[in-house]
């Protein structure tokens, strides 16, 4: 048996049945041209006779494309499969995929039928395919579901009628992975004709199980999977392509191969999640903002001493530059003395500490540290020690029907001087309190609040200029509390009065 693994892309057709996820023509050749470079087999373009949209749409991307088999889906019945036919016919390589629903279900319940009337339906479908295209493949609605003695039975009717892939959806995504596996292996194991076709998996999430169940269908005998980008599709959506991908060609134990370029996974990705403007999940296997990204202290830890201590992938594998190191309140020693050291900082472990434990005071107050924050950090240690001037307390009393007081605390040479004063708003209490205190005439000339910028936990940097007997003084700090901010950046300035 083979070990190449046909992947087979239906992003533009199950992916796009998403509510809201529809794309027009362009958008479409655009994934479809990114789905080329990416290196699937087969392109599943679209239902043409669900819409003159879709129809116009597997017409020019079979115009587009060249590489990839253009597909377009069809029910069992005679119109759809001439519309389908005509819209394939710019493709190099066109495919006919054709079927019906074969679970009790779906052969009682939704085409109000018998079985052996659903084989001859499905024979008919797949020999009528047949007098367009080569290339049929036929699919069994609901297979995960359909008794396999039942299902080898149909497979074996297509197969002699001309059908040159055979797909087995797991439509409802019901399958355990041992099920789906076995249900693959029945039919290897007792469809006489199987080794004409070869059979393909078509796995939905309902539970979670579609790459797992993909994965164990192909063990069995499969190969072709059916997947989409991010695992778009319908309710909890289909195979992930990378998930697919990535588990064949990490486990070189399978000895199994794909063609899928994995350093366009994550350009796919972005494309298809932009387009279609589907957000991916954090967590989502491969592509998501956090598979690559360590933010708790052992695991950055061990990721710095050998990447593969915590990843089984080389980020830069499927087209991410490289796994980051998030700094949050969770981070030990290791990964902050990484991150300053990338931003020119090289502390002796004594001052590495000193610098940790303001970290650690300012993740537990923000989510997660960014450069920029370091930066002040990895400063204010030094600059907080020369500083004459050191705010020891600030209580401030504000808001609507108020009046704003200001309540400072500050030590100078050792000894603490307290004032408490009014004003228009709380920062103004606060500065007319340090006046206060340090006896001096100062004018504020300037002050300046930087905007937050990533959320309403950032720091606020604070930036002052003051006048005193003709001469400029400056002032910044930084704090997650803006009024503190203020009056540090304030007594910064005052402070550098001889
Ligand atoms: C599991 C899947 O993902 S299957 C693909 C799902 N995708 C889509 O449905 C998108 C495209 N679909 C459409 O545009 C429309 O549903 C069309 C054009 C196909 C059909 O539209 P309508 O003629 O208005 O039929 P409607 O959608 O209301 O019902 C579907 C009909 O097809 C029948 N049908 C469903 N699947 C099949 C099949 N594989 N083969 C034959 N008949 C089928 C149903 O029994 C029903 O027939 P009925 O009206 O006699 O009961
Ligand atoms: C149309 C078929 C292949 C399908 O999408 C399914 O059964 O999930
Ligand atoms: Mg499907």
């Amino acid at each position: 048996m083979s070990n190449k693994v046909y992947i087979f892309d239906t992003t533009l057709r199950d992916g796009e049945q998403v509510p809201g996820c529809q794309l027009n023509t362009i958008e479409k050749i655009e994934v479809a041209k990114q789905l080329e470079k990416l290196g699937v087999d087969i392109i599943e373009a679209g239902f043409p006779v669900s819409s003159p949209g879709d129809f116009n749409s597997v017409v020019e991307i079979s115009k587009a494309v060249s590489n990839p088999t253009i597909c377009a889906l069809t029910r069992a019945v005679k119109k759809d499969i001439e519309v389908a036919a005509d819209a394939l016919k710019f493709a190099k390589r066109g495919r006919i995929h054709t079927g019906i629903g074969t679970s009790f279900y779906h052969i009682n319940y939704k085409l109000n039928s018998n079985p052996e009337e659903i084989i001859k339906r499905a024979v008919e479908a797949v020999k009528y395919a047949r007098n367009f295209v080569d290339d049929v493949e036929f699919y069994a609605e609901d297979a995960g579901r359909t008794d396999n003695e039942y299902l080898a039975r149909v497979v074996e009717a297509v197969i002699a009628a001309g059908a040159t892939t055979i797909n087995i959806p797991d439509t409802t995504g019901y399958c355990l992975p041992h099920e789906y596996g076995e249900k693959i292996a029945y039919l290897m194991n007792n469809v006489p004709n199987v080794d004409k076709a070869i059979l393909s998996t078509h796995c939905h999430n309902d539970l979670g199980m579609a790459t797992a169940n993909s994965i164990s269908g192909v063990l069995n005998g499969a190969r072709q999977v059916e997947v989409t980008v991010n695992g778009i599709g319908e309710r909890a959506g289909n195979t992930s392509l990378e998930e697919v991908a990535m588990a064949i060609k990490s486990h070189k134990d399978l000895d199994l191969e794909t063609g899928i370029n994995s350093q366009e996974i994550i350009k796919s990705s972005r494309l298809v999640s932009t387009l279609m403007r589907m957000p991916v999940q954090p967590n989502k296997a491969i592509v998501g903002r956090n598979a690559f990204a360590h933010s708790s202290g052992i695991h950055q830890d061990g990721v710095l001493k050998n990447r593969e201590n915590y990843e089984i992938i080389d980020p830069a594998e499927v087209g991410v530059k490289e796994s980051s190191i998030v700094l949050t309140a969770r981070s030990g020693r290791a990964a902050l003395k990484h991150r300053l050291q990338v931003l020119g900082y090289d502390f002796e472990p004594a001052e590495l500490d000193e610098v940790y434990q303001r970290f650690l005071d300012l993740a537990d107050k923000k989510k997660d540290i960014t450069d920029e924050d370091l930066q002040i950090l990895a400063g204010r240690g030094q600059e907080q020690k020369n500083k004459p001037l050191q705010l020891e307390l600030l209580q401030v009393i504000c808001g609507k029907s108020t009046v704003p007081t200001a309540t400072v605390q500050v030590s100078f040479n050792g000894d603490v001087f307290t004032e408490t004063a009014a004003g228009n708003g709380p920062i103004d209490a606060a500065f007319t309190a340090v006046k206060a205190l340090v006896k001096r005439r100062v004018r504020l000339e300037e002050f300046l609040i930087q905007a937050i910028t990533r959320g309403s936990d950032d720091l606020g940097k604070v930036h002052v200029q003051v006048e005193h007997q003709g001469q400029t003084y400056y002032g910044f700090a930084a704090h997650t509390d803006i009024i503190t901010a203020s009056v540090e950046a304030f007594l910064d300035a005052v402070g550098k009065i001889a």
